[in-house]
């Protein structure tokens, strides 16, 4: 696979659909609710279509599993690969109308991130990376950054930990106070991983529920920027079995 032709096409995939999620967030829209009450919105369902049909078209007929569709649950192909697609993470971000909202899609082999895209359309931003190519931001104007993580804070420097704005957990204040002295920022969405990856966070506990199209992509991202996405056990975020939906609680590190 040519990865570098890969990811051009991925990124394109994710804009379209951030242009189309722009279309309803500058109008009036509805807000359905899923069968697990999570808040649903037409930009959610039009950047799906975009995306399914556009890796769908893609040469390699690598098999997807979107949020907004998991009636029936892809078998990876022989490489053991598939597509991990959130069309719109941060639904209450985006109903909340704060642009904390995100496009993602990952290329998972053999249960690991090998590539990754995520798109922020309201802050016209952009995170990129795959393996062997590393990982970069483009900003608004165009402009490229190689992304790579901040070290550990030296002992005088308070931690600087991003949390869920929407999603708060009862086991973090614990998790914080074992840590020590800190600053909290609060974010929507994969933002909260790509933030740790730009070296502008340290820590991201996700002491709570998430699905593995929540994390794919942006796992990708901390991974090529020199973070770790791990289980409280210390092992790298898996995603070997796809009808497996729900992540086990994790850290994201950005020290290396
Ligand atoms: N009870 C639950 N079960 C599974 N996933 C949950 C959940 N509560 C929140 N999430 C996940 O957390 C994501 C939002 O996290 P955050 O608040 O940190 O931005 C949601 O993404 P969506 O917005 O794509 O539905 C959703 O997938
Ligand atoms: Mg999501």
């Amino acid at each position: 696979m040519d990865m570098t032709k890969l990811l051009e096409d991925v990124d394109r995939l994710a804009r379209d659909a951030g242009k189309a999620i722009m279309a309803v967030y500058r109008r009036e829209f509805n807000v359905e609710e899923k069968d697990d009450k999570s808040p649903l919105t037409e930009a959610d369902k039009a950047a799906h279509e975009i995306i399914v049909n556009g890796l769908n078209a893609l040469p390699m007929g690598i098999p997807v599993l979107s949020e907004e569709d998991i009636d029936a649950f892809p078998v990876p192909d022989a490489e053991g690969r598939y597509w991990l697609v959130d069309p719109l993470d941060g639904t209450k971000e985006f109903i909340k109308r704060n642009d904390e909202f995100t496009v993602n899609i990952a290329l998972i082999e053999q249960g690991k991130p090998v590539l990754g895209v995520v798109v922020a359309p309201a802050l016209g931003t952009a995170y990129l990376a795959a393996e062997g190519l590393g990982a970069v931001k483009v900003e608004k104007d165009g402009t490229r950054h190689t992304l790579q993580v901040a070290g550990r804070p030296d002992a005088t420097t308070p931690w600087r930990v991003v949390g869920s704005r929407s999603h708060p957990s009862p086991d973090l204040a614990d998790w914080l106070n074992k840590l020590g002295e800190h600053e909290m920022l609060p974010m929507g969405s994969s933002l909260k991983l790509c933030v740790i990856a730009e070296g502008k966070a340290d820590v991201y506990p996700r002491l709570g529920p998430t699905c593995l199209w929540d994390t794919g992509a942006a796992q990708a991202v901390v991974e090529q920027a020199g973070g770790r996405v791990e289980t409280l056990e210390g092992e790298p975020l898996g995603y070997a079995v796809p009808s497996e939906t729900l992540n086990p609680h994790f850290v994201v590190w950005g020290n290396g």
